[in-house]
């Protein structure tokens, strides 16, 4: 049998004893280190509060408080009273989101109430200036972080609805449009007023962004019908309305809005009368003269001599595209343009008395808007963006962009609150489970070397020979 060398039994004591005492710490900072912080404090919340022209929106996001960068989820979303309506009652426009806020001090845990910003930004600019200073007193009685109301830019709108580097936004909204998309043609130089620059992950975007004030999808509309009401007419046959449609409405009503300024005939009557003839290829012919198409001073316009590179890459479309596309059926991705079209040459003839029997849980002014909305829609992407039967395929319809609800509410709260990361992210740090796991198989590599080295021990003992008296 082998002799133990004469060394061997103090390395091999000294060895087992520096395996115990990392066995015993590897034991002691797996149990008592690197626990998930308690479930109150485990997120950290924002809120932002969307004051459109046509609605205002609760948005509540939340993420791991480890990990202050870009992955906020909204969590619950509250529909409140649109503030915009207020314009003569700013007072009103405070108190009325108090039931929505006091949703939100209900969703965030009370414990994180003081850190929790709150923003409410308004879009669009319509007669919102008087409404936003007495809603900001009434947000800072909440128990948030109040950190301002205000009006967003075009291109902020724009741009924070845009999600995804490879991937253009296109938001329509009652009183707006917006297009946002990165293009290789594009570098500001043309027209610095559509350029967004950003820094994410490491990379620089170049975003060409505008947002069409007064095309949005109520705008549009009124300035279709002052197309149809110049001269003071008292009825309106309206190819954009179903057969069999009548609605009588005031005219002061109508051209209440600046995208009409200066177009209201002089002494109108009080009322005209409006009545569909559901034509969808009259109705398009009457959007098409809300575009001016015929003064661009650039190499390529969209409408209105606005700017627009060559259009790049896939496209998400969201707010309006979605509610009406989705009504119509128009979502799927294989459907085609000229799917488009059938569906709506068919849906816009249809009789309004035989749509609301089919529909009768549906709000009748969405309803009867329907056609008007799919054919705006239809026109602007077309004639307005320059989309083609072929690149309509690279646009999909959505509600959500990386599970939030689409809009620039997300990416507006990660800028102010500077958690947008500029550079790439470093390899995330273990989670918990794989944190015990490592420590799991390293203490039992360990205690395998400890036993190991206990039977080597037990071995040399055994084997020496003993002194013959
Ligand atoms: O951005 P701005 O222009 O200020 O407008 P908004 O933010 O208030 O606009 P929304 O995206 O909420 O809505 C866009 C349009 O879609 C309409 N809309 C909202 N919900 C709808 C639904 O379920 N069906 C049909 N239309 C809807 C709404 O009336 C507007 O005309
Ligand atoms: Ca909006």
């Amino acid at each position: 049998m082998k002799e133990a060398s004469p060394g061997y039994r103090p390395v091999t004591v000294f060895v087992a004893g520096i395996a115990v005492i990392a066995l015993v710490a590897l034991v002691t900072v797996a149990v008592v280190q690197n626990k998930p912080l308690p479930k109150s404090t485990r997120y950290r919340y924002g809120i932002v509060l969307d004051a459109g022209s046509s609605h205002t929106a609760l948005y509540v996001y939340k993420w791991p408080a480890e990990k202050d960068n870009n992955t906020g989820r909204v969590t619950q979303t509250e529909s409140c009273p649109g503030i915009s309506s207020y314009a003569s009652n700013p007072q009103g426009a405070g108190d009325s989101l108090r039931e929505c806020m006091l949703k939100a001090a209900k969703w965030v845990p009370s414990s994180r109430h003081g850190e929790t910003p709150l923003y409410l930004g308004a879009t669009a600019g319509m007669r919102l200036l008087n409404v936003l200073s007495a809603v900001e007193g009434a947000l800072h009685s909440y128990p948030f972080s109040f950190r301002g109301a205000r009006i967003l830019s075009g291109p902020e709108e724009g741009s924070f609805g845009w999600g995804q580097a490879t991937t253009g936004a296109l938001d329509l909204g009652g009183a707006s449009t917006q297009i946002s998309f990165v293009s290789a043609h594009f570098n500001g130089s043309q027209s610095p007023g559509n350029l967004m620059t950003f820094r994410l992950y490491g990379n620089d975007y170049d975003l060409y962004t505008h947002s069409f004030l007064c095309y949005g999808k109520d705008q549009a509309l009124r300035q279709t019908l002052a197309r149809q009401t110049q001269s003071g007419q008292s009825s309106v046959s309206d190819p954009c309305f179903h057969p069999g449609y009548i609605r009588v409405r005031e005219y002061s009503d109508l051209y209440n809005t600046p995208c009409l300024a200066d177009l209201a005939p002089r002494t109108p009557p009080t009322n005209f009368t409006l009545l569909g003839t559901g034509n969808f290829q009259g109705c398009q012919e009457l959007i098409k003269s809300i575009f001016n198409f015929t003064q661009c001073r650039y190499s390529r316009c969209s409408f209105n001599g606005v700017y627009q590179p060559q259009l790049q890459g896939s496209f998400e479309a969201f707010s309006a595209y979605n509610y009406v596309l989705d009504f119509l059926n128009l979502t799927d991705t294989s459907v085609s343009l000229e799917d488009v079209k059938a569906r709506l040459r068919e849906y816009c003839a249809t009789p309004w008395s035989l749509l609301q029997k089919q529909h009768p849980t549906t709000k009748r002014k969405y309803l009867a808007e329907y056609c008007f909305g799919g054919t705006y829609i239809l026109t602007l992407l077309t004639e307005g963006f320059n989309f083609t039967a072929d690149t309509y395929k690279d646009i999909t319809v959505v509600r959500q962009i990386k599970g939030s609800d689409a809009g620039w509410t997300l990416g507006y709260m990660l800028n102010l609150t500077n958690m947008i990361p500029a550079e790439a992210q470093d390899t995330p740090p273990l989670p918990y489970a794989g944190y015990v796991s490592v420590m799991v198989v390293t203490a039992v590599v360990l205690a395998l070397i400890l036993l190991f080295l206990a039977y080597r021990l037990q071995r040399t003992h055994c084997s020496k020979p003993h002194k013959i008296v």
